[in-house]
């Protein structure tokens, strides 16, 4: 078993490959990420941060390099396989929340975990722990449009830890919410996160809230660079 949860080799992308107007997004990623390791990912808009989460948790492939994830190397894998791994391995918290509308806060961490053979009462006191984790306990049995932003955001971290993956992948987390409320959600997020030991990537414009994370990197000129 390695101890690290997640490692890019050489990692590159470039859309609309042989066209003109391609653009290289990455050129050169190279990542270790250790188990229980938080790293912040600051990069400008259009830096390709995105495509670098996306291509960690296995949304998309890249052209080049590899890709492993708890030791195992995923690069060449079907995607019957890498949609298993990433189900199992890697939680996903956006800066919109995404939360199924019709379903209660409860709800919505309870149906990932049915989906992967969790039983009913089991998923419903994982929900309820996360829940009371992140401070929102009070409001499981409201649908999130009954819910703050900050209330929103924090129901979508406790789905993307449902099924326990080992690796957390954040694009702007707190991105839409004002300035004191980022703060406090953020917090939140960051104790969930050390709470569970699990390893985490977490992107953001805001360099305080990135200076609270275990090291800081920045996507530049489509490679990673030490803040
Ligand atoms: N599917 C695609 N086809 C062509 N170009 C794309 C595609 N996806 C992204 N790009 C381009 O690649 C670059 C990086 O995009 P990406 O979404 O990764 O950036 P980002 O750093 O996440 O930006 P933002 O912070 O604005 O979300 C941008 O120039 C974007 O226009």
């Amino acid at each position: 078993m390695s101890d690290l949860t997640l490692e890019l080799s050489n990692i590159a992308k470039n859309y609309n490959v042989g066209q003109e107007n391609g653009v290289n997004v990455l050129r050169s990623v190279d990542l270790k990420i250790k188990a229980g390791e938080i790293v912040a990912l600051v990069a400008p808009s259009g830096a390709g941060k995105s495509t670098l989460l996306h291509i960690a948790g296995l949304l998309d492939t890249p052209d080049t390099g590899q890709v492993k994830i708890a030791g195992q190397d995923v690069t060449g894998l079907s995607d019957r396989k890498r949609t298993a791994i990433r189900r199992e391995d890697v939680g996903f918290v956006y800066q919109f929340h995404h939360l199924l509308p019709e379903f209660t806060a409860l709800e919505n961490i309870v149906l990932p975990q049915l989906a992967n053979g969790v039983a009913a009462a089991k998923a419903e006191a994982h929900a309820q722990d996360l829940l009371t984790r992140v401070g929102v306990a009070h409001r499981a049995a409201h649908r999130p449009a009954a819910l703050s932003g900050g209330e929103q955001q924090r129901v979508a971290f406790c789905r993307a830890l449902a099924n326990s993956p080992s690796l957390l992948l954040a694009d702007e987390p707190t991105g839409n919410l004002d300035p004191g409320t980022s703060d406090q959600v953020f917090a939140a997020l960051m104790e969930l996160v050390r709470g569970t030991g699990l390893s985490a990537v977490i992107a953001t414009h805001n360099l305080d809230l990135a200076a609270r994370m275990d090291r800081q990197l920045r996507l530049d000129d489509g490679a990673l660079v030490t803040l």
